[in-house]
């Protein structure tokens, strides 16, 4: 398990948030973060919650697999290389899916119900890119297990941070050789799973691309959050001219 600190947090805004954002529509609040292993999901997290707190908003940043105590737990069954007995496929998809319904149920429904935002670092369309793409899982199985869990509720936006499997490896043994970390289950797998896991990305975008905003993480750091920062500012003055919409007598 990667022992980075982004287990589910609460960080409250540097302004209070607006009685009116409070009483907004859910629609627009929940974003996530997505793309292959080492790609700088776990740097832009930070960055998109920073953002958003700079426009006044009260912010959940969570994770998946994870986001509460009990999926916490499965996330360390999911991704601990330990045990000798090997993890079934349809083991893993389900694990991936009970821990979403409480991730859902104990941090993400009650963030949105009381006004705030949320930024998580993976959802579903992981699980249709590693499970379904990497596993080569059937995607009708993984949208039986979206409906049942998700009881219609989607990202509003979605980030895919994307670019060359090669490179993003890099990346990653260049923080581990500096991190002393090792790798997880999932990230033992092969370079072909890794790529089989961003056509899979490719795929969900391709499919809904109002959701998705794609960045292109090749880039310096500092580009990659220029990017990222134009998408934010457009998706939150939208969501404030819904807002002034909503209140009008
Ligand atoms: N745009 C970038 N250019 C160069 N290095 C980056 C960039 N974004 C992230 N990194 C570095 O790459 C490594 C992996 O980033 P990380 O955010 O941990 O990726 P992920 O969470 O997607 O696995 C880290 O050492 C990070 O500092
Ligand atoms: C949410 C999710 C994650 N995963 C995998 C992707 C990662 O290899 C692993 C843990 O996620 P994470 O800690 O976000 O990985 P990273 O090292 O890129 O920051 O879980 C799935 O296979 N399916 C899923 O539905």
């Amino acid at each position: 398990m990667s022992s980075r600190p982004s287990a589910s947090s609460t960080t409250s805004s540097r302004h209070a948030a607006s009685a009116a954002a409070t009483q907004a529509s859910p629609a627009g609040r929940f974003i996530t973060l997505e793309g292959g292993e080492g790609v700088g999901k776990s740097t832009n997290v930070a960055f998109v919650v920073a953002e958003l707190e700079a426009h006044g908003l009260e912010v959940v940043r969570t994770r998946e697999p994870g986001g509460s105590e009990r999926a916490e737990a499965i996330r360390q069954l999911l991704l601990d290389p330990a045990p000798a007995e090997s993890l079934s496929d349809d083991a893993e998809l389900l694990l991936m899916f009970a821990a979403r319904a409480q991730h859902l149920a104990a941090t993400i429904r009650p963030a949105l119900a009381r006004g705030a935002w949320v930024v998580c670092d993976r959802f579903t369309d992981a699980t249709f890119a590693y499970q379904g793409g990497g596993r080569n899982l059937p995607l009708a199985d993984i949208s039986a297990l979206e409906s049942l869990v998700q009881k219609g509720l989607q990202p509003d936006l979605t980030l895919l941070l994307d670019m060359p499997v090669e490179a993003a490896r890099g990346r990653l043994a260049a923080r581990r050789a500096e991190t002393g970390e090792g790798a997880d289950r999932i990230e033992q797998e092969a370079e072909q799973f890794f790529e089989a896991v961003r056509v899979g990305y490719h795929m969900r975008r391709d499919a809904d691309p109002e959701r998705f905003a794609t960045i292109d993480a090749g880039q310096s750091l500092e580009a990659v959050q220029a990017d990222i920062a134009a998408v934010l500012a457009a998706r939150v003055a939208a969501w404030q001219a819904n807002t002034a919409t909503d209140e009008q007598p």
